[in-house]
């Protein structure tokens, strides 16, 4: 799994590397300069055939230094070069200075009040080095106005952010100051070593476009960098489950692999636990059953085969039920009622049982009078931005202020804070899901760039997710790697469904996903 970095957690790799003596600030500038080039002729192949016209936004710090170094690699291969500079040129820090010299043996450098859009759109490639990952607060007004007029071109300018598109911040993803035009789209952002947090949360994949990571060498320095990087375990980016994970082993039979109870909701409202237990039955649980009120039993009876049911009519017979241990994951929430899920939530907790609280189940946590107390270790919570606000409310209005000051405060930083509040893992919800256990782990499942699944947008999903999660705890994983691994499948079979996808297609398409691990 590929770390997501903080902007702190980055300065501390660059400074390890700078002090092995492996490298030199200006060897990591021009590698950086160089892996934009790179990036954007791949992106671009038509751009390596000839020479263009590019426009060179150079800020105070770093991230223009490496602008310097982009100027003048493509002055090299014949192109046309306009570099522009916010601030002064002796204020730059000494490997950027170093840069702007060697760029003026070969061009002019101009002052940022000078551009105008129209400049810009009528080049080939425009280079936002104005900002990265040392953006503190929101970016001058003139700045601001400059990135108005990229957000949507005339021209057939294409777009690249070095490191970070200029006002968004690199933790969070979120867009410094209360004015949401303020930052730079991009077509292309070229990060550095690995991404950083800020490309897959928040607003983040919006605004940078396409995204491509250059290596600048740091990886060489190896244990000098992980010394270096203190800040806090880091961040990381689910990509796929291990196939030994999920297979199942040839001489294994039903027992072996769980049991699940999915509770329903009262007549009327069984659909979304179906959908849960549907899901649980799919990710390869041994059995499930669904857990349903009497009155409610014809209705769900007449819609499942493969699935179990056993009557639950009260809080004391669902603790009767669980006194079976086979019976070792529970579902508890989707569409079971507010006031319901209330009433049954002492007995749930109580069994100790791997379990998935979602949707009304969570609106009654936020409700309840013990609060967090009960949760233990093994339970999940899986809310979406509107029960997270239930939950954690003090959470939830920090990370809607207007980000003021950078780095800022990141969906990370929310889910983190909650699962430790809560003492169990978290699963906040999104295209930048965020997992967070109180141990420590984190990581984002994310489903934007190549792995964008809007048609996930539809009602039900969410059930979907908790059955997931609830069938491989209950096939043994692990709280916080049965929610990674649901997250990731989910989002796979959304995509593999395509458009038209609604919540039924999701566990449908898993068998297809699965082979695709070839399980
Ligand atoms: N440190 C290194 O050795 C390397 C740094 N690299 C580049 O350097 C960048 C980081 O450089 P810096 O730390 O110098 O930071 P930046 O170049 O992102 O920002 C420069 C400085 O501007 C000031 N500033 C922040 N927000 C502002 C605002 N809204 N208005 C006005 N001024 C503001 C801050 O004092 C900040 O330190 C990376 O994003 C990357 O592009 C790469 O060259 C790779 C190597
Ligand atoms: N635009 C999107 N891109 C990717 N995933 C999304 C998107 N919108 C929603 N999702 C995912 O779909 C699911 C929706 O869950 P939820 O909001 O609980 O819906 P419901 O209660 O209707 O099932 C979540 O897993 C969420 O992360
Ligand atoms: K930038």
């Amino acid at each position: 799994m590929a770390e997501l970095l903080t902007s702190a957690q980055m300065r501390a790799a660059e400074q390890a590397a700078m002090a092995s003596g492996a490298v030199t600030g200006l060897d990591l500038m021009e590698r950086a300069g160089q892996g934009v080039v790179n990036a954007a002729l791949g992106a671009w192949p038509e751009l390596a055939h000839s020479s263009y016209k590019a426009v060179v936004l150079c800020g105070p710090g770093n991230n223009g230094g490496d602008g310097f170094v982009i100027a003048r690699l493509l002055k090299q291969r014949g192109w046309d070069v306009e570099v522009f500079l916010y601030g002064t040129p002796e204020k730059l820090p000494p490997d950027a200075r170093t840069n702007y010299e060697r760029w003026q043996a070969l061009g002019d450098v101009a002052g940022f009040v000078d551009l105008c859009v129209g400049q810009i759109e009528s080049c080939d490639l425009v280079i936002d080095a104005l900002f990265g990952t040392g953006l503190t607060r929101p970016i001058p007004a003139v700045m601001a106005a400059v990135a108005q007029g990229l957000a949507h071109p005339n021209g057939a300018a294409r777009r690249v952010a070095v490191d970070l598109p200029t006002g968004l911040c690199s933790d969070s993803g979120r867009i410094l100051g209360d004015d949401p035009s303020a930052v730079f789209p991009s077509d292309l952002t070229v990060s550095f070593h690995s991404l950083k947090q800020g490309h897959v949360l928040g607003q983040g994949a919006e605004i940078c476009g396409q995204v491509a990571v250059a290596d600048i060498g740091l990886n060489a320095v190896g244990e000098t960098l992980r010394a270096g990087m203190q800040d806090g375990p880091a961040v990381t980016l689910y990509d796929e489950p291990h196939r030994s994970a999920l297979a199942k082993q040839g001489f294994g039979h039903k027992y072996n692999h769980g049991h699940a109870l999915i509770l329903t909701g009262p007549s009327g409202k069984t659909g979304a636990a179906r959908l849960a237990a549907r899901a649980a039955l799919r990710v390869g649980t041994g059995l499930v059953t669904l857990g349903t009120p009497h009155e409610a039993v014809t209705e769900v009876a007449a819609q499942i085969t493969a699935l179990m049911l056993i009557e639950i009519d009260t809080p004391d017979l669902l603790t009767r039920v669980l006194s079976d241990p086979r019976l070792n994951a529970l579902c508890f929430g989707p569409g079971f009622g507010v006031a319901r899920a209330g009433a049954f939530l002492p007995a749930v907790l109580a069994s100790r049982r791997a379990t998935v609280l979602d949707a009304d189940a969570l609106t009654a946590l936020a409700q309840s009078d013990s609060g967090f107390a009960n949760l233990h270790e093994n339970c999940v919570l899986t809310p979406h931005a509107g029960e997270f606000k239930r939950l954690f409310p003090d959470l939830a209005a920090r990370l809607a202020e207007p980000p003021l000051t950078g780095p800022a405060y990141s969906k990370v930083d929310a889910t983190r804070s909650a699962a430790q509040r809560a003492g169990c893992t978290v699963l906040f919800k999104g295209p930048d899901t965020v997992i967070a256990s109180p141990d420590g782990q984190c990581s984002v499942s994310a489903a934007v760039y190549e792995r964008a699944a809007p048609w996930l947008a539809t009602a039900g999903a969410g059930d979907v997710l908790a059955g997931l999660i609830a069938g491989l705890m209950a096939r043994g994983f692990p709280p916080h790697q049965a929610a990674e691994i649901a997250a990731w499948l989910h989002v796979e079979a959304a995509r593999s469904f395509g458009p038209g996808l609604i919540a039924e297609d999701l566990p449908e398409t898993l068998p297809k996903v699965l082979r695709g691990l070839s399980l």
